[in-house]
């Protein structure tokens, strides 16, 4: 039998590593004071594609239900999470969870969630908070080689304010940026008749590296407050997270926001070995306006499959193996029961190609049963 593109099975030690990361994710979590949250797998749609939501039908896992309503896997948990607390006491700020998110567009449908959501809180807070609980966890996690990446949207936004856009050019731009496209980038602002934005653009697509960018780039934009105001408030994101420890932060000033609802920083979390994206997040208070709500929500998601294969295998335990037979197959129960660290096999004959560090025996003796050493 075989598997659809994008799912897979899963063994052994990556899903130790999973499940282990989930375990250090709430105690981590706990600890912090978050209070977990879980909402159900299948949902309304609309949760996710409402017109501030944003997200995209096409790549959700859909179908129809009795009453012709649109119902999906759960594509997002921000989206989801805002729908479950939209009616909580804003006296509840930090919230956990863990579980799928099902996407097409993604190179596997399903992958696995870690995430949190500051809402109502100070907006430095919040981000200071969701910064500081990634970097808790990685080190939890024994995980130390990672870069945090910050961007933002208003820069990207803000260049191309006064210009006029049609939906799919400003699409079309986005994704170019995304891609660091300068080419295709070039070739839209020009052909929209904006040629004068094109400098700015194609600079920002190689606004990106050290804290060096941002003196650089407050230079070049010196009286442009909104800008320089942004500039000012990577820069004490990035001091924050120097004076925690964390030794590789870089700035990445020709980001645009990967999901529709980002309206503010966006953090990025890659691992040196192989530059895969760890976690994602940012700041999404428009989110909350369609519930009526004027509020600061930030958040970001570990992507724990991408955890767990570069998280170190536990020890390997020392294991044993006890023959024994349908007779004695309760003595070697009980004998099992009394040891606690290691790993213990029962087995009724020796099977090849399977190693154990030491076996054992029952065995009868003056009509009593023993268990000793072979
Ligand atoms: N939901 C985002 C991560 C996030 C959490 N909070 C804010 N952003 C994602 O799937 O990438």
């Amino acid at each position: 039998m075989f598997l659809p593109a994008g799912s897979q099975d899963e063994t052994g030690n990556q899903i130790s590593n999973r499940l282990r990361a989930s375990e250090i994710f709430r105690l981590v979590t706990k600890k912090r004071n978050f209070k977990s949250i879980s909402t159900p797998v299948v949902e309304y749609a609309d949760t996710f594609t409402n017109e501030v939501a944003g997200m995209d039908l096409h790549s959700m896992l859909k179908w129809f239900n009795g009453e012709g309503e649109i119902e999906v896997l759960r594509p997002d948990w921000t989206a989801a999470v805002a729908r479950a607390i939209a009616g909580q006491h804003p006296s509840e700020q930090k919230w956990s969870y863990q579980g799928s998110v099902f996407r097409f567009d993604t190179e596997e449908t399903e992958s696995r969630q870690a995430g949190i959501e500051i809402v109502h809180a100070d907006r430095f807070f919040g981000e200071a908070e969701s910064l500081l609980t990634a970097v808790a966890y990685l080190k939890n996690l024994a995980i130390d080689s990672y870069v945090i990446e910050l961007g933002h949207t208003g820069i990207f936004e803000t260049l191309i304010a006064g210009y006029s856009f049609s939906d799919k050019e400003i699409e079309k731009l986005l994704q170019a940026m995304h891609d660091k496209r300068a080419d295709v980038v070039e070739e839209i602002v020009t052909q929209a008749g904006h040629q004068q934005l094109a400098d700015a653009l194609l600079a920002l697509i190689d606004a990106y590296g050290s804290k060096e960018v941002i003196n650089d780039y407050r230079k070049r934009w010196a009286g442009h407050d909104e800008l320089t105001a942004i500039l000012a408030h990577i820069e004490r994101l990035i001091d924050l997270l120097e004076a925690s420890g964390v030794t590789e932060v870089i700035v990445d000033l020709g980001r645009v926001k990967n999901l529709p609802y980002y309206d503010g920083i966006m953090f990025r979390g890659f691992l040196t070995n192989d530059g895969s994206t760890c976690f994602s997040g940012g700041r999404y208070d428009r989110l909350y306006e369609q519930f009526e709500q004027k509020t600061s929500a930030v958040g970001l998601a570990f992507y724990v499959d991408v955890l767990a294969k570069h998280m170190k295998a536990e020890a390997e335990p020392e294991k044993i193996c006890i023959l024994a037979s349908p007779k004695t197959h309760a003595i070697a129960e009980q004998f099992r029961m009394e040891l606690d660290e290691q790993v213990v096999d029962i087995q009724y004959e020796l099977k090849e190609g399977i190693r154990y560090h030491r076996t054992y025996q029952v065995v009868e003796e003056d009509n009593e049963y023993k268990v000793v050493e072979r």
